[in-house]
């Protein structure tokens, strides 16, 4: 196996991945029980109803791509509770389907969770608690070495021990590394993506070749410019203040015309049905056309994709690119990388539709599918390339795409891509042989959240005279988005949570949990319930990811349990409510899971579930963001942060928590997680990504 195995997601152990509740662990000492039937092979047989299911449900001819009038299917189906939760594998196909959770299961199942965590004096210390929870062999191995230097490692001297290490020892036998977010790594990272490159997708693997090949999406032209409405609010983006740093900043624009852009791409413009520029547009579109490197940081939701999208496409058309044909080594002039396979498909269908009726090729490549298809893709023209990481670096390595026609590098969530280890894949990226200097290309790095350390490691991507554009407060949460914060334990989690979801009826929620493991099981719980509901995580195999996310788009199930694999960037209609069943280990990582609801002026609603016993260390940077988004602050919650230490931070509650300003003013912040940039953990260090 080459030295970093991206399509180890799908190894025997990804592809057939069923979640294992051996009644051992679940059954509580107190003699709760967690009573499960065993997965049978019938059960997880890939068997027609499911293909059928898969044909009904829309998915074969490609209807979660794109956006539809969420009126259309918003309807909670009750009648079909189990719809769209058993055509994953993880769940009503494997071993799920015939089990019920008793009455009383749930201390059997918070009981893995104390396991596993809640021991953890990381934990408490505030430090990233992620990752101890959901202790999948592969995860506990750590990417050595990296961009930012040593990694501690994921469980040593925390929790328990004995479960983090033997799992542990597990990952390591395996020499994989997993988690983080969709992504797997093997081996120390030398040079690896080449030898994993030339060793192919499978030949090397053990695990079965990857077969599945994603569902091309509609290609009528109301399917590309679907969009949905910008929500009341989304005129007070003008009022939200803006800073740019950096020398020679060209002034902002306010309107489209101002932009100069083509013909073909303002037609595209309308139809997408924007009229006005949001304010991250209005600074990154000028700056990007006159050339200059850009780190932009502005609220979820506020339209960062666009913001790249329309210079470059601009530029390109200025420059009278050619069209690009069938070539075996293609030379796209725009590289754009996301952290996920989902967001990365998303930029795509952006960039496709802004390319409308242009002779701009773009192509999309993700893990989790047959590379075969991607090359099929790539080598019929690409002029931009949009990419996770892993399968970046594959098709490089295969080369069959070269670099030297490299005019424009983008990196969405930047900070996160950074953050969660793919520092030294980016790093080699832009030292692959042929890749343009960054003297000589233009570097653009996208997020909502930039840490100052991130910011900082990430500027070694940029030239030296790169601008930074803040828009409103770095870090800082949505103002549309009505931001509650209850006290709840685990063990009422699911009980609130049911009361919850009833209340709100037929809704769209996504509702955020620590884990894979625990995203299938309340899923699995809702379902029972009688609330319809789909689940999307790491483990589940990419067909079921983009089943999961295309039943939760257009309404056929109006609930979806995911891991943080789905916290940034994903753009999802009428998405009303976020819960934080779990809370996240990061303040940043709260932004973006809330950032789902209250897009594009639209307003929201977030619910998030503070556990007394591990959820402490968020307080400080929680009412930070509260009082920034100018949300009422429970006194409990205030009362919890003045009287919580956390080392490094020096100020009141309503201090600086956030690195708002750009790093190179010399400022020493606090970063968003509340720590002092020195003493803040890495947050890849403790979690698991999904
Ligand atoms: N100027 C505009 N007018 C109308 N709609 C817009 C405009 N700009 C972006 N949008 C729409 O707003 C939605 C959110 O945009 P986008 O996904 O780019 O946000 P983002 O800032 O990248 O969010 P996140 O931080 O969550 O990734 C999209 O549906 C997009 O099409």
């Amino acid at each position: 196996m080459g030295d970093e195995d991206w399509e180890a997601e799908i190894n025997p152990h990804m592809s057939s991945y069923v979640p294992i509740f051996e009644k051992d662990r679940y059954s509580g000492e107190n003699g709760d029980n967690f009573n499960r039937t065993p997965a049978s092979s019938s059960e997880m047989d890939d068997g027609p109803s499911r293909r059928d299911h898969f044909m009904k449900s829309g998915f074969a001819s490609g209807r979660n791509f794109g956006n539809r009038d969420a009126g259309e299917c918003n309807k909670r189906d009750n009648t079909s509770t189990m719809g769209g939760f058993g055509v994953g594998k993880s769940f009503g196909n494997r071993g799920f389907s015939n089990s019920r959770f008793e009455d009383g299961d749930s201390s059997g199942f918070w009981r893995e969770s104390s396991n596993d965590c809640e021991d953890n004096p990381t934990r408490n210390r505030g430090f990233s608690k992620r990752g101890d929870n959901d202790l999948d062999p592969d995860e506990c191995m750590q990417r050595t070495g990296g961009l930012f230097g040593s990694r501690r490692p994921v469980l040593s001297g925390t929790g328990n021990g004995d479960t983090s290490q033997s799992r542990s020892g597990s990952g390591s036998e395996r020499g994989g590394y997993k988690g983080l977010n969709e992504e797997v790594i093997t081996g120390s990272g030398k040079n690896s993506w080449k030898s994993e490159a030339e060793g192919g997708e499978s030949s090397d693997t053990q695990g079965p070749k990857v077969t599945y090949i994603p569902p091309p999406p509609p290609e009528d032209e109301d399917s590309i410019f679907a969009h949905y409405q910008t929500g009341i609010n989304f005129d007070k983006y003008d009022t939200i203040l803006v800073e740019v740093s950096g020398h020679d900043a060209p002034p902002a624009i306010l309107t489209f015309e101002e932009a100069n852009l083509c013909q073909t791409l303002n037609n595209n413009i309308a139809k997408a049905g924007y009229t006005k520029l949001t304010p991250v547009q209005k600074y990154s579109i000028p700056i990007i056309l006159a050339g200059r490197d850009l780190m932009a940081c502005a609220q979820t939701g506020s339209g960062k994709t666009a913001a790249f999208l329309l210079p470059i496409l601009a530029h390109m058309m200025h420059d009278g690119i050619t069209a690009s044909r069938f070539k075996e080594l293609q030379e796209p002039e725009c590289i754009i990388v996301a952290p996920t396979r989902e967001l990365v498909n998303q930029i795509y269908l952006e960039a496709r539709k802004f390319s409308f009726g242009t002779c701009v090729r773009a192509v999309v490549i993700y893990g989790g599918t047959q590379l075969g298809h991607s090359i099929r893709q790539i080598v019929q023209g690409c002029n931009i390339l949009c990419a996770t990481p892993g399968r970046l670096m594959d098709i490089i390595g295969k080369e069959k795409i070269g670099l030297k026609q490299i005019k424009y590098l983008v990196l969405d969530e930047a900070d996160r891509m950074l953050d969660m280890g793919f520092g030294p894949e980016m790093k080699k990226l832009i030292s692959c042989p042929g890749m343009p200097s960054k003297e000589q290309r233009q570097t653009l790095m996208f997020s909502a959240t930039f840490p100052e350390e991130i910011q900082r490691l990430a500027a070694e991507f940029l030239k030296s005279n790169y601008l930074f554009v803040a828009v409103g407060q770095v870090g800082g949460a949505c103002r549309d988005v009505q931001q509650t914060v209850l006290q709840v334990g685990q063990f009422s989690k699911r009980e609130k949570l049911v009361e919850i979801l009833r209340n709100i009826g037929d809704e769209r929620t996504m509702v955020f949990v620590e884990t894979k493991k625990k995203a299938d099981f309340i899923a699995t719980f809702l379902c029972q319930e009688k609330i319809s509901t789909t689940s999307i995580h790491g483990d589940r195999e990419q067909r079921e990811r983009e089943q999961a996310l295309g039943d939760f788009r257009f309404g056929k199930c109006p609930v979806l349990v995911a891991t943080s694999v789905a916290a940034r960037g994903l753009d999802i209609e009428n998405v009303q409510h976020v819960i934080n069943f779990d809370l996240p280990s990061t303040i940043d990582e709260y932004v973006h899971r809330i950032g789902r609801t209250g897009r594009c002026g639209n307003t929201g609603r977030a619910i998030s579930f503070f556990d007394l016993e591990s959820d402490n260390h968020l307080a400080q940077p929680l009412v930070k963001v509260l009082t920034d988004a100018q949300q009422d602050v429970p006194a409990w919650l205030e009362e919890i942060a003045f009287s919580t230490y956390i080392p490094g931070f020096s100020g009141s509650t309503r201090g600086n928590v956030f690195a708002s300003v750009d790093t190179r003013k010399g400022k020493s912040t606090l970063n968003t997680a509340g720590f002092s940039s020195s003493q803040a953990p890495n947050p890849v260090d403790d979690e698991s990504w999904d």
